[in-house]
């Protein structure tokens, strides 16, 4: 197993390096040092869980002199217990690894031997799996894959969002389609500052010399060093097709001086749109999604996965046209961090009215661009941010408001709230608390959340939850099939006098203090 850092002190014989080699943890156990495994141990551990980033989660209870051996069981010891983080791994496996890293209460390690193999490892399809950092899950059958995304969420809902295991509802099976490689369609590949190159057969020192570009592809596993990777497994036929090409004319280019900028590394743009390859930014594509015609920047921000977007979209969908508890239809939907218009001309047709907003003014040109080229008239867009929404003055323009409903202008903070949806697909980030106060003085009768990191969602749900919204459903779904990303869809309806019900339980709580 390939070691992203300190390969250097690897090369030295790491074991006369170790003034106190453990060789595992029932030695560990017995080791009078202070605690905190030494660079450099080896050490056989069990793999208990999985962090957000993929690596493995293994604990070490401390040495024996800092605590009685019969209390090694205890909850308290088991908080003291030395953390390590180890790649290529999955939860119950037992393997040896080899300190490379301390941090301040941590460990990476190096994964030297797996001892006892999950049922669910299988051999990755890439010979870089274990190196490149694109993919951390190839070693994992799709179906463990996609459990531990239905766990993580689930652990995330409860540990973040601050909710009981019965107080919200199940986690829904993480759903994928069948297409768990070749998916993909826009990869980035990096390569850094290329370095001259002189011909040695040139004794002159002021002879002109040109440029070579190194490794071109993604940064490894837990380093900022870039993996070569000719050829990936999980982008699309036609993004490998033409990558071949790409990178040769990268380093022709490089070779005959004719780089933009020589002096600086770059990231280069392959994007497939429906089988056509660009690699131009600014140059616009055309996909279609169930039947809508979207067209974008290269460059601009576009669902990666076809395979899974139209489902993704039918999500949205069924999500947000279902009657409200009390029956109500759902006629009005704003659609909040749009970006091209993906979700809010997607549902177009079951809505009086769509309003999209977008931080991003090119994204909002090409949201009312679509909505024309397929000829929808109920959907309008505004640039700003999120949080102005609800404060704009800019009466929302759609034909069918202006021709049949003569009312005078239609303000998005006017939209009929027991009738509106409110989609949200911000960034990893998140929602702003801005944003969620707003939201809530506003009281649509159902919010859509979007997410692709449900870490920031399950902070946002407890803002929802609290703020008298109750959970319909949480659904993860595998749009990033061999990496660590999880896509999810919540769904929060407005409990009907929640208010008063929110005010009863902070007020019982209270009396409940007082006793
Ligand atoms: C995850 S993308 C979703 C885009 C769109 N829903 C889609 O699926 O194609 C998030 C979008 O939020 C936009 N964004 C980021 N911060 C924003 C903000 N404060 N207000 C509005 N849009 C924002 C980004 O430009 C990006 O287009």
């Amino acid at each position: 197993f390939h070691s992203p850092v300190f390969s250097l002190y690897r090369q030295i014989n790491i074991k006369s390096l170790v003034f106190s080699a453990i060789s595992n943890e029932e030695d560990l156990v017995k080791v009078p040092k202070k605690f905190k495994p030494h660079p450099f141990v080896e050490l056989t551990v069990t793999v208990e869980s999985l962090t957000n980033l993929g690596f493995g989660i293994a604990r070490v209870p401390p040495p024996a002199t800092d605590v009685a051996k019969e209390d090694l069981a205890s909850s308290e010891v088991n908080d003291k217990k030395w953390v390590i983080f180890v790649p290529n791994v999955i939860p119950g496996e037992s393997v040896r690894v080899r300190i490379y890293r301390n941090h301040a209460s941590y460990s990476d390690a190096d994964l030297l031997e797996i001892l006892t193999p999950s049922p669910d490892r299988i051999e990755p399809r890439c010979s870089l799996a274990t190196v490149c950092g694109g993919c951390q899950y190839q070693h994992i059958s799709i179906k463990r894959q996609r459990r531990m995304k239905t766990e993580q969420v689930q652990d995330m809902f409860e540990r973040i969002g601050g909710l009981k295991k019965d107080e919200f509802p199940r986690v829904l099976d993480t759903i994928g389609t069948d297409e768990v490689f070749e998916y993909r369609s826009k990869i980035t590949p990096h390569y850094d500052a290329p370095v001259k190159k002189r011909d040695k057969t040139i004794i002159d020192p002021d002879a002109p010399s040109s440029l070579e570009i190194g490794a071109i592809g993604f940064k490894e596993k837990a380093s900022r060093r870039i993996v070569d990777v000719p050829y990936c497994h999980i982008a699309t036929p036609a993004i490998n097709n033409a990558l071949e090409q790409i990178r040769h004319d990268k380093r022709a280019e490089a070779q005959e001086g004719r780089l933009k900028k020589p002096k600086k590394g770059a990231t280069l743009l392959l994007r497939d749109a429906d089988g056509i390859v660009e690699t131009n930014h600014t140059k616009y594509v055309d996909t279609v999604v169930n039947g809508i015609t979207f067209r974008f920047q290269a460059g601009n921000f576009f669902q990666n996965n076809p395979y899974m977007l139209p489902h993704m979209v039918d999500l949205v969908v069924n999500a947000a046209t279902r009657l409200s508890a009390s029956g109500a239809k759902m006629t009005h939907l704003i659609d909040c961090y749009c970006g091209s218009g993906l979700f809010a001309l997607g549902s177009s047709s079951y809505f009086d009215v769509c309003v999209g907003i977008e931080v991003n003014s090119k994204a909002v040109e090409e949201a009312k661009s679509n909505a024309a080229l397929n000829g929808i008239k109920n959907c309008d867009f505004v640039s700003a941010s999120s949080e102005e929404i609800f404060k704009s003055k800019d009466p929302v323009k759609v034909g069918d408001v202006d021709e049949d409903n003569n009312n005078g202008p239609l303000l998005v903070k006017d939209f009929p709230r027991d009738n509106t949806v409110v989609v949200v697909d911000p960034p990893r980030k998140g929602c702003s608390e801005e944003f969620l106060e707003q939201l809530d003085a506003f009281r649509p009768a159902r919010v859509v959340y979007m997410s692709c990191d449900p870490a920031t969602q399950a902070r946002d749900t407890a803002f929802l939850v609290t703020h008298g919204y109750t959970i319909v459903s949480i659904q993860p779904f595998d749009l990033f099939p061999q990496t660590r990303h999880i896509e999810c869809l919540a769904v929060f309806d407005r409990v009907d006098n929640a208010i008063e019900k929110v005010e009863e339980k902070r007020w019982n709580a209270n009396l409940s203090h007082l006793n």
